[in-house]
């Protein structure tokens, strides 16, 4: 008991002066620079100017390099399986029969699993027209169902559906996307090159029990989606071909074993990897079809990954390399002229965060705070600003943090907004002390209950022995302070 009182005691003294109360405004006079990408771009032309641009550019642009300090990682890529062609058949057959599932259930979250997958990397704003080619078994029914969502999402989707099942699953499908205007297009209504009318094409023309080779009118269409590929080296914007399940025309098993067949930007695995996926050399391998109880992946030792949150699909195998030196975006904001800017920066500041707030933007008052230590060495993070006016910005935050700790050495700071959508940031630089104690308590006692408790409980800027520590401390303090 006497113990327990002892370390309630020390809280209530981190709980007062440590953890958020205690707060650090810039004060007055700090200084300011606004920008926007309309200064940028105006700069970066001046640099493309044609008599001088490639010399003033590289005597302008010249490379830093940090390295930092990495602590040692274990690999954590973790073992997968992959299913037979008979084992995917198996399965099948063990969900839709002893497990309790229709064929109706497993096809509508395959095709969502799809249509996630597709979104979660093929953004609408850029993806949006989509061409679902479907075959006559229940591939092509997902891709019918991933066209549905799909237009859900924003995507404009349209159909090619050449060898049409008379089953009322797949009636009810077809009548489902007339019924939303999707259109379905004939194989020859079709243009022979893909390209220029799509800029996604889901390959959902044969699944698990493809054999043998393509008949017509699919080996034309699998013709159309390899030919598309050449584009790829002429660097002209291609349309991403998307698998459902399996790339259409290869083998279950072995791949695209005689090459020559479509190379998709993206496969869609569902319930898990066939064999053939081994062979998927494209950027996203996701994985779908959460709906495999333990009985199933015991009995065939599935390894396989969670599903993130409530999310339809996973990520599988390594994400895509990017070129981060080609990575930029374009730039398109109105001008900004000197005279348009007001005279006093926190006049102009409140312009800014309120057209911030206003555009719908989230924790428009993040900001990156940078401090350094006596050694000059800087560090930063993001806080929250909880108010400013002429005298200053405040944040609150532990003064035995890392932070707090390097303002003491060396009270002055920097801080940072990027409001990425306005293409805006605020930079601003100045001393910084200590606000009057009773503000930082005024502030802490505004607080939710479990931020409170939650400050602490967080010794911030040291090591945790164990998520369990932070749990029970929290517990401790949340019953200790029930009564309010
Ligand atoms: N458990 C799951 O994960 C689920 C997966 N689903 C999806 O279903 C497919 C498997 O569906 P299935 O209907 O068994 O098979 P296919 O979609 O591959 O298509 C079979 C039809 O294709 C014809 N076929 C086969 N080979 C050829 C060929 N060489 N040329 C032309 N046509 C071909 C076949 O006709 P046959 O006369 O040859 O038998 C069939 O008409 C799986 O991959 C997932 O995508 C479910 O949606 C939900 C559960
Ligand atoms: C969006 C965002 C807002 C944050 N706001 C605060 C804050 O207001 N105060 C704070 O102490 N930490 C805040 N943090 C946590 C800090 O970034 C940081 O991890 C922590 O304060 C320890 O920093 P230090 O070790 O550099 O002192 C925030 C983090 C994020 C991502
Ligand atoms: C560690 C830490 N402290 C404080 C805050 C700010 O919280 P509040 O808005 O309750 O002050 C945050 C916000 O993310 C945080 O992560
Ligand atoms: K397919």
């Amino acid at each position: 008991m006497r113990n327990v009182m002892r370390r309630v005691r020390t809280m209530t003294f981190t709980f007062l002066l440590q953890s958020p109360p205690p707060s650090l405004p810039i004060s007055p006079s700090p200084q300011f620079s606004l920008s926007s990408s309309a200064l940028l771009s105006t700069t970066a032309q001046r640099f493309l100017a044609p008599s001088q641009g490639s010399l003033l550019r590289s005597a302008s642009i010249r490379a830093f390099c940090t390295k930092p300090i990495i602590p040692n990682m274990e690999d954590s890529g973790s073992p997968l399986s992959y299913l037979t062609q008979r084992e995917a058949a198996e399965i099948d057959e063990t969900l839709m029969g002893p497990l309790g599932f229709s064929v109706d259930q497993l096809m509508e979250l395959a095709g969502l699993s799809v249509a996630a997958s597709v979104s979660e990397v093929y953004k609408p704003e850029e993806y949006r027209r989509v061409l679902a080619i479907c075959g006559p078994g229940n591939n092509g029914g997902d891709g019918l169902v991933a066209a549905r969502h799909l237009h859900h999402f924003g995507y404009k989707p349209s159909i090619c559906y050449p060898k049409r099942t008379a089953k009322s699953l797949y009636t009810g499908l077809v009548t489902q996307l007339e019924s939303l205007s999707v259109p379905f297009v004939s194989v020859d209504d079709l243009p022979e090159d893909l390209s220029k009318d799509f800029d996604v094409i889901i390959d959902a023309m044969f699944g698990f029990s493809f054999h043998g080779a393509p008949r017509p009118p699919f080996d034309d269409l699998i013709r159309r989606l390899v030919s598309l590929q050449t584009y790829e080296q002429t660097l002209q914007k291609h349309p991403v071909i998307v698998s459902v399940d399996i790339p259409s025309g290869w083998n279950v098993e072995e791949g695209d074993h005689e090459g020559g067949g479509i190379k998709p930007d993206m496969l869609v695995s569902l319930t898990a990897p066939k064999l053939c996926a081994k062979r998927f050399c494209g950027p996203h391998h996701f994985l779908g079809g959460r709906f495999v109880p333990p009985s199933v992946a015991e009995k065939y030792k599935l390894e396989l990954p969670s599903y993130p949150g409530t999310s339809m699909c996973v990520r599988i195998g390594k994400p895509p390399k990017v070129d981060i030196s080609a990575m930029r975006v374009n730039y398109v904001s109105p001008e900004l002229l000197e005279e348009q800017v007001e005279t006093d920066p926190t006049v102009q500041f409140r312009k800014w965060f309120d057209e911030a707030v206003a555009s719908g933007l989230r924790e428009t008052n993040a900001m990156a705070l940078c401090t350094a230590n006596k050694d000059k060495k800087p560090s930063s993070r993001m806080v929250l600003l909880k108010g400013f006016d002429e005298n200053g910005f405040v944040w609150f935050t532990n003064y035995e943090s890392k932070k707090g700790s390097e303002l003491s050495e060396n009270p002055c700071a920097a801080l940072l907004f990027y409001w990425e959508s306005l293409n805006r940031q605020v930079r601003i630089e100045g001393p910084v002390e200590r606000i009057p104690e009773s503000e930082s308590e005024n502030y802490y006692h505004s607080r939710p209950r479990g931020s409170q408790i939650g400050a602490i409980v967080s010794k911030q800027s040291s090591v945790v022995p164990g998520r369990h520590i932070l749990y029970d401390e929290y517990e401790e303090l949340t019953k200790k302070y029930s009564d309010g």
